[in-house]
């Protein structure tokens, strides 16, 4: 069909396929051969674009679902990225991000939680008492405030620790990126474990919104009102051992990682970034064939699993044992201890021995808790911030997939 291939030629000419001119041409009837030569700068990535242009430049009618195809890839041209340094707390015991909230801007430091769904911070609808260092959130000192009238938020985290209050929305603002509208939960009451922990203002939740507590209505994780404007819908974490790491948005650094990433599918039923890890290996061993479900966990500390498997990785740890009075496994803090691996797909993580080294228990640093512990009564295992921070991690939101990789 003639329209078919002159608009299948335009189309191509709209590729930016630029045709050379030979040197020299004879005189006469004769003939041309043209050498075509790619346009280096001619950045062309849009089949519908082309297409419309074509029907544009030979005035055919165009359809109204490639128009609206076009009008989404120039709305979506305006994508972004964002990237912010997180620090960690002594003995990485959480890593601290800064946020603004509100006209002006008013700078809160909190922990990023991937194993929750709230963003909620410290404010003045505190009582004092509370209040030992934090900054805090005055919904009253900013113009973009609105409160979410009737609203109220309660959470409880796997450490024991609580808070609740009340919702407003207002602009948040990490890195270079900025929501308009974010649900911000302020703080009326929270536990002594935050009251203290002097330099935690609240925590930022990057699970999924399916498990936000507000009501009676769930409010949107400050990511899932950002992906849209994301180049494409992921962040990645890039946790550090006592040095500062990076959360980015939208974007996965090259240079963060090496080597391969390796990918497993999510399994977000839980409001969780949910994986099965295919097995685990202590020291230089082969992998075990040991299916491990559960969930990577920023807002976590230490690599929760099996007690089966911490059993079987304490037992070849000199003079490690459970100690009651700690609530965990110790055990001395030299020779550094094994490496621990877990598998994710095809791919293995490891731990080294030294990060398993969690923390010294006592003043003279002879016997160290254990950065590996059991995940008995959650139903399920956590892979927190002493699994997190050895690794690149993409959770990627699109694919539904998580991506580790070393660095
Ligand atoms: C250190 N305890 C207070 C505190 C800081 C961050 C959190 O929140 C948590 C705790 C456990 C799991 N996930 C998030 O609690």
């Amino acid at each position: 069909m003639l329209l078919y291939p002159t608009l299948l030629t335009a189309a191509f000419a709209a590729t930016g396929m630029a045709a050379a001119a030979p040197a020299h041409t004879t005189g006469n009837k004769g003939t041309a051969s043209l050498v075509q030569v790619r346009n280096p700068n001619f950045e062309f990535r849009h089949g519908p674009l082309a297409l419309a242009k074509a029907y544009q430049k030979f005035g055919a009618p165009i359809p109204e679902d490639l128009r609206a195809a076009v009008a989404r890839f120039r709305r979506n041209q305006k994508r972004q990225t964002g990237t912010v340094e997180t620090d960690a707390e002594k003995h990485d015991v959480e890593y601290l991000t800064p946020i603004s909230i509100g006209t002006p801007p008013q700078d809160l430091i909190v922990d990023f939680d991937t194993g929750s769904s709230d963003l909620w911070v410290f404010s003045t609808e505190m009582a004092a008492k509370d209040i030992k260092g934090q900054a805090v959130y005055d919904p009253n000192n900013s113009s973009t405030s609105e409160k979410l009238q009737g609203s109220t938020w309660q959470i409880t985290y796997g450490d024991g620790s609580s808070s609740s209050g009340d919702v407003y929305l207002d602009t948040v603002t990490i890195g270079n990126l900025t929501v308009p509208n974010q649900a911000v939960e302020a703080a009326k009451k929270v536990s002594d474990e935050f009251t203290d922990d002097p330099n935690n203002d609240g925590l930022l939740g990057l699970g999924f919104s399916s498990i936000n507590t507000v009501q009676p209505t769930p409010q949107n994780t400050f990511f899932d009102n950002v992906k849209k404007n994301l180049d494409t819908p992921l962040f990645t974490t890039d946790l550090k051992h006592g040095a500062p790491g990076s959360y980015n948005f939208g974007y996965i650094d090259p240079a963060a990682y090496i080597g391969n990433i390796s990918w497993t599918p999510v399994d977000n039923s839980q409001g969780f970034w949910g994986f099965t890890s295919p097995g685990y290996a202590v020291g230089t061993e082969t992998l075990r064939n040991h299916s491990i479900s559960g969930i990577a966990d920023t807002g976590t500390t230490l690599l929760l699993l099996p007690k089966s498997i911490v059993k079987a990785y304490y037992s070849e740890v000199q003079g490690a044992q459970y100690d009651s009075s700690q609530g965990g496994y110790v055990f001395p803090c030299s020779p550094t201890p094994p490496d621990f691996v877990f598998g994710v797909n095809n791919g293995i993580v490891t731990v080294p021995g030294d990060m398993v080294l969690y923390a010294p228990i006592d003043s003279a640093n002879q016997n160290c808790f254990g950065g590996i512990q059991s995940d008995t009564g959650i139903g399920f295992s956590i892979f927190g911030d002493v699994a997190l921070k050895t690794s690149f991690v993409v959770f990627d939101a699109g694919g539904l997939q998580l991506g580790w990789a070393a660095k």
